[in-house]
Parts: structure tokens; C-alpha cells; sequence
């Protein structure tokens, strides 16, 4: 079947009726509608897979007002012959004087004969194909065959980037850059394929066709294997929509801090910057400043995270039968307050599924008391858990009318996202606003098996898969599902396959074994003064994840002094979360705690220093169902730190790999 790129929901009525006749063709061809101002002069662009390009316009002025035989020009005739001319400098490219590319016009209101005329009058003139509405409806097939333009994929990919720059991928957003290694292929332009672009427009009409965004407030979701290309969807849909609407309020929220700092690099690098508009920001730097619109003053939490561990450790000696460790308990207080539970009825109904332990009733009774004693304490002080801060909005009644609202709130890593945060993001958009969410489901360690009804959204049959990974090989892919497959549950029900197929083969990931941690990181140093002495890679090429294993700051200290004070990007680091240490622009190896690590990518990814995340089942003193619970966290944990990498994948570990895990990987002495 035939693909139209948007989706063609809204288009004025004569379009309907071209979309029924284009809808029985092949499916290798696309149709893609202008979303920038081209729209006033093409009505749509043809491009099939293995017979080119086409441009077509459908006019509607009746053969009586744009007669060529008429003797003094009239105003249509006018502007119908500007519309060709226009149209023929659309199939040129720029500075290039003959047409690339046919032109066709569908004259809506005129006979065979008619059409014929004026084809003998303008086809000399401007070079335009002209059939009747009857014509192009009896032979659809026949006549875009007929008219299609076979370009070299150069002159395609030139013709793609000047009337669709909206799909273009900077050279410099691509891990896929260094797969070219002659210099021809690495000037290769890479572009949206076609379900990323479909999915980064959807619900996107043109502002002529009345209804610029859908009306009542929508939601969309994008889930996508790792490297599919989310973020950057997420991305070139909030640069298009600034573009089409600039008067609208934008925001792209993402959990993790590296990934926003990251981005806003990368947009500064490419764009010089980022559209006024549009904001891009953490979760929780954003619900900050919605909180102080909503209370008229900045929240207040625990600067020390001991602070609740005390409370918690005070208050539960009223209930000294309570088994639960300090963590377990205020994890558990997180959960209450990220899944909006109201009060000690709904606590003791809610669904707990996947929290890795279960409660009896008795348990969960004090439980709820310890919390409220914990959160009076705090309050007492003026203070509130950080977990409390979107609650404290979505309860904030008439006061949420005073937060600022968005037209269009884009979030990426949706996976990680709480009932509690998803709430403060629908109270944040406007009334006939658009809430676009991309995830990955296979990655979702943090707040896992959450699903996105009970978060309050209903995405049924508002879904795209995305399963074709862009940024790695098929190697490193195979060996990072394969860990998931086997150090995890294998939950199919929410699992999201990947589809290897047309893959780069690659390298598969190595593991060098060594005799403790410290070894690890001297490895590491190794060989990253191995590649900067090279000077094949640029630094950014490469990034380090390390795990609970190593000593940080020891590392990074040692990494600054091996390659130069500035030159290592600590994204941990307190003065670095939110950009480079030296600036905007420069080459920086960069370092990320593997929790923190989503998001990010290179071409090289070092693991070092997470020994647990394999061996994490076994720690003693855990139930069977939080034993399981664990393997699952850090199975996906590891997956998504694998998938960081572009093109090689090494792994450094001071203990060996269980015997089915360590078959994904090349050892290496
Ligand atoms: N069509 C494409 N052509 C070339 N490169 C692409 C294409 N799509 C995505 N990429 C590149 O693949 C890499 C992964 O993209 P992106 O980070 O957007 O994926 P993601 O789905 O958000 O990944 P994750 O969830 O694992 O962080 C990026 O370098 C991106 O520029």
C-alpha cells in the first residue's frame, strides 16, 4: 500500500479524493505533502523506490478563466502561469538551470480536451505535464510511471535535502559517520527512513488545511528498539514544529541529565543553537520551575540524601517488627508518592506488581504511618522528598492554573517515567495540546512494568514500533539482547524485538579480563592514550561507562591527567552536569555512571566496574521474587549501557562472566 508522509488525515476535500486514487498503488511508493510553505504551489511530491521522483500539483481554476486564447490576461491566468513557473524552479535544484524532475498538474475542473490545450500551450513554456481530474483518475498507475525521474542517489539525496531539510541528519548527530571509512562514502548524507519520518509527523497538517494540530489533546507513542532513532524523532520534531508554528510553546522533557546536556551540544554544534521556543530539559529541573509558578517559591529538599535515611532510621523504631532495609523503605515511600497514592485505603489496594517484594496488609498499614511520620518531619523543616515534588503539583488544585502550559510536550526515555511525573506533563498541556512519547520498553529499569494505562494514557492504537536499529551492529546488538534474553526474565509480553535485518555485521564485543578493578581502569587508560596517540578518532568518538566497581573520582583524575586538563567531560561531575567543562564545541572523551548512561552514544564504548550487574542474583539475603527483580534491573541496565556503542563494544572486568554470558563475547588476553 501506498505510504503518506503525514499521514493525509486532514487535507482539504479535493486531496481526499487524489489520496483514494494513489491509495491502490504499490507499496514502494511514498507520497510526501510539503509541511513548509511549497504547499501553496505543490501539492504533493511521488517518490518511488526504484523509479524517482515526481512533483505534482493540483489546480483547481476552471479551463474558462485560464484559457490561453483568450485574447488580455486575467488575474487567474496570472497566477495559474506563476504557479507553473514556480513549480518548474522546483524541479531544478538551486543554481542548476534544466528541471531534475517532471512536473504534473491535475486540473480539477477541466475535460480531457481542455487539459490537452493547455498541455500544448505549457508544456514548451515550462516544461509541465497536464492531465484532466478524469484522466489522472482512470490511469494513476500509468500516467506517475509515465512521468517519474530515476535521480543517482547523490542527486536524490540533494534533491531529498532541499525540498525535506526537516529529515536530514546532521553528519555530526550519527554514530553511523565512522562506518565510512573512504572519504567519498563518509560525505554520505544520511536522511529519516521512512517510518522515522512518518512517526516524527505525525498528526502534523499544514496550516492551510485548517486544522493545524489535532483538536483535543493527543498522545502519541514511538516505541523503539535501541538506536531506532527516538531521540533524534523527538528531536526534528520539536525543530519542524518550531519552524511551522513559532508562536506555540515547545518542550522536550528527558530524564537524564547527561542526555539534555548532551543534546543541547550537539544542537549548538549543528544549529549554533536552539529555537526560542523550545525548551529542552530534565524531568525534574522542569518540574522545579513549574513548582514554584504553581506555590510562588522554590521547593526546598534535603540537600544531604542522609537526611531521610535519619528520619526513616528514627521513625521506624515505633514499628520495630518492620523487616524492610532503610533503602527498601524509602524506595518505597518513593513509590507512594510517584504513583499518586492518596491515602492508607488506596495503599492498601494498590497494585505493587513488579516492586520486587510483597507486603502484607499489616505491613503495608505501618508502612503508611512511617511515611506520614517521615513526610511531617520534613515538613516540619520545610522540606519534602524529591519524589514528592510532582505529587505536590498534581494535588495542587486551583493553583496548577498558574503553571506554564505547552501546544507540544515531546518526552524521550518515557520508560522511565512515574504515574506521578506523566500527570504533572498532562496538567502542563494546553487544552488542544500534543504529548509525543518515545520509549523504549526494553529498557525500562527504573520505573519498570509500568504500563502506560495506569499511568493515565491511552495509547492504543496510537502506537509506532520502530525495530531497526541505526547507531550499532549487528554484532553488538545480538550480544546486548542476548544478555537480556538470558540474565533476564525475557518478559516477551512487553519485549520489543529488533529487526537485524540489512544490519552492518561488525565486530562482536570483546571482554579482557583483568586481576581486580584497578587493573580495569589502567586497562581503560591504555587504551584510550592508545586512540588519542592514533588520532584516527575524535575523543567524542569514545565514552566510558563505568559502574559501582570503580573509584570515580580516581579515574577522572587520572583520565585528565593522561589527556589534558578540560579534555574529559565527567557528566557526574557536579559543575559538568549541564555542559562540557572547556565550552560548547570542543573534543571531549566522555565518562558516564551506568545509571545515568541512557541516551548517550559513541562509536567506542569502554564498561568498566559493573562486575555486579552480572553476578547481582546472587546477593544474599533476598527473597526469591527480589533475587529475580534484580537479575531484570540489571539485565536491562546492561543492555541499555551495550547499545551505547556505535561500532565496538569493550567490556572490562575484574570477575568472569558466567559461561553462557561470556559465549556473546570475544575474550581477549
Ligand atoms: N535513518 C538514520 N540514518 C542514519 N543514522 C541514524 C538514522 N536514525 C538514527 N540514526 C542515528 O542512530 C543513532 C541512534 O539514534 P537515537 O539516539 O535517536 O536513538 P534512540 O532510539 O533514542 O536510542 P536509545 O533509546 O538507545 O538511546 C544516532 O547516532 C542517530 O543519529
Amino acid at each position: 500500500m501506498t505510504t503518506f508522509i503525514p499521514e493525509w488525515v486532514k487535507v482539504p476535500a479535493r486531496l481526499v479524493h487524489v489520496k483514494r486514487m494513489l491509495s491502490v498503488l504499490d507499496g514502494d511508493y511514498v507520497i510526501r505533502r510539503p509541511l513548509t510553505a511549497d504547499h501553496r504551489i505543490v501539492d504533493f511530491f511521488v517518490e518511488h523506490r526504484s523509479k524517482g521522483w515526481l512533483i505534482v500539483a493540483v489546480e483547481q481554476a476552471p479551463f474558462g478563466e485560464i484559457d490561453p486564447a483568450q485574447l488580455f490576461d486575467t488575474d487567474a491566468r496570472t497566477l495559474f502561469e506563476r504557479r507553473l513557473a514556480s513549480l518548474q524552479k522546483m524541479a531544478c535544484l538551486e543554481g542548476q538551470p534544466a528541471a531534475l524532475v517532471k512536473v504534473l498538474v491535475i486540473m480539477w475542473s477541466c475535460s480531457i480536451e481542455e487539459a490537452r490545450a493547455l498541455m500544448m500551450q505549457y508544456l514548451p513554456k515550462y516544461g509541465t505535464r497536464i492531465v484532466s481530474r478524469e484522466q489522472f483518475s482512470s490511469w494513476t498507475g500509468k500516467i506517475l510511471e509515465a512521468s517519474l525521474t530515476l535521480l543517482s542517489e547523490e542527486v536524490s539525496d540533494s534533491f531529498r535535502g532541499t525540498h525535506f531539510p526537516e529529515v536530514e541528519i546532521p553528519a555530526a548527530c550519527t554514530t553511523r559517520r565512522f562506518f565510512n571509512r573512504d572519504n567519498r562514502a563518509s560525505l554520505k548524507r544520511h536522511f529519516l527512513d521512512q517510518e522515522q519520518e512518518l512517526a516524527s509527523k505525525l498528526d502534523l497538517e499544514l496550516p492551510g488545511d485548517q486544522a493545524s494540530t489535532a483538536r483535543d489533546f493527543s498522545v502519541r507513542l514511538i516505541n523503539g528498539v535501541a538506536g531506532s532513532g527516538k531521540t533524534l524523532i523527538a528531536l526534528n520534531r520539536a525543530l519542524l514544529l518550531a519552524e511551522l508554528f513559532p508562536k506555540q510553546r515547545l518542550l522536550i522533557l528527558i530524564h537524564n541529565t547527561p542526555v539534555v546536556a548532551d543534546i543541547k551540544e550537539r544542537l549548538h554544534r549543528v544549529r549554533g543553537g536552539i529555537p526560542e521556543s523550545l525548551e529542552i530539559s530534565t524531568f525534574f529541573s522542569w518540574t522545579c520551575q513549574q513548582w514554584r509558578y504553581a506555590f510562588g517559591g522554590a521547593p526546598k529538599m534535603p540537600g544531604d540524601p542522609y537526611v531521610v535515611s535519619y528520619l526513616v532510621k528514627q521513625a521506624r523504631s515505633r514499628w520495630p517488627d518492620i523487616k524492610l532495609s532503610d533503602g527498601q523503605l524509602i524506595a518505597e515511600m518513593d513509590f507512594i508518592n510517584e504513583a499518586l497514592v492518596l491515602d492508607e485505603a488506596a495503599y492498601l489496594e494498590v497494585n505493587r506488581a513488579g516492586r520486587g517484594f510483597s507486603l502484607r496488609p499489616r505491613e503495608r498499614e505501618q508502612i503508611w504511618s512511617l511515611y506520614q511520620a517521615v513526610a511531617a518531619s520534613l515538613q516540619a523543616s520545610g522540606l519534602r522528598m524529591w519524589s514528592a515534588l510532582p505529587r505536590d503539583i498534581c494535588l495542587a488544585g486551583a493553583s496548577t492554573d498558574r503553571i506554564l502550559k505547552y501546544d507540544h510536550i515531546l518526552i524521550d526515555e518515557a520508560q522511565f517515567f512515574a504515574p506521578s511525573w506523566f500527570q504533572v506533563v498532562k496538567l502542563s498541556t494546553a487544552p488542544d495540546g500534543q504529548l509525543f512519547l518515545c520509549a523504549d520498553p526494553n529498557q525500562g529499569f527504573m520505573k519498570n512494568r509500568l504500563s502506560w494505562k495506569s499511568a493515565g494514557l491511552e495509547v492504543a492504537g496510537r502506537t509506532r514500533k520502530l525495530q531497526k536499529s541505526y547507531r550499532t551492529t549487528r554484532a553488538i546488538l545480538e550480544a546486548a539482547s542476548g544478555v537480556l534474553a538470558k540474565l533476564g526474565s525475557g518478559n516477551d509480553e512487553d519485549y520489543l524485538r529488533p529487526d537485524f535485518r540489512g544490519m552492518e555485521p561488525g565486530v562482536r564485543p570483546m571482554v579482557i579480563y583483568t586481576d581486580s578493578p584497578q587493573d580495569g581502569v589502567d586497562r581503560v587508560l591504555a587504551e584510550v592514550s592508545a586512540i588519542a596517540a592514533e588520532d584516527v578518532l575524535p575523543l567524542s568518538a569514545v565514552l566510558l561507562i563505568y559502574g559501582d566497581a570503580v573509584q570515580r573520582s580516581a579515574f577522572h583524575e587520572q583520565l585528565t591527567r593522561q589527556l589534558g586538563v578540560g579534555k574529559v567531560w565527567w557528566f557526574n561531575e557536579k559543575g559538568q552536569k549541564k555542559a562540557p567543562p572547556s565550552g560548547y564545541g570542543k573534543d571531549y572523551l566522555r565518562m558516564a555512571y551506568v545509571e545515568t548512561a541512557t541516551g548517550l552514544e559513541a562509536s567506542v564504548v569502554f564498561l568498566v566496574g559493573v562486575e555486579q550487574l552480572f553476578s547481582g542474583s546472587e546477593k544474599v539475603g533476598l527473597s526469591e521474587e527480589a533475587q529475580s527483580e534484580l537479575r531484570e534491573v540489571n539485565a536491562r541496565k546492561l543492555y541499555m549501557a551495550m547499545t551505547r556503542a556505535g561500532q565496538r563494544l569493550v567490556l572490562i572486568s575484574s570477575q568472569h562472566l558466567p559461561p553462557e554470558l561470556e559465549a556473546l563475547f570475544d575474550v581477549v588476553k
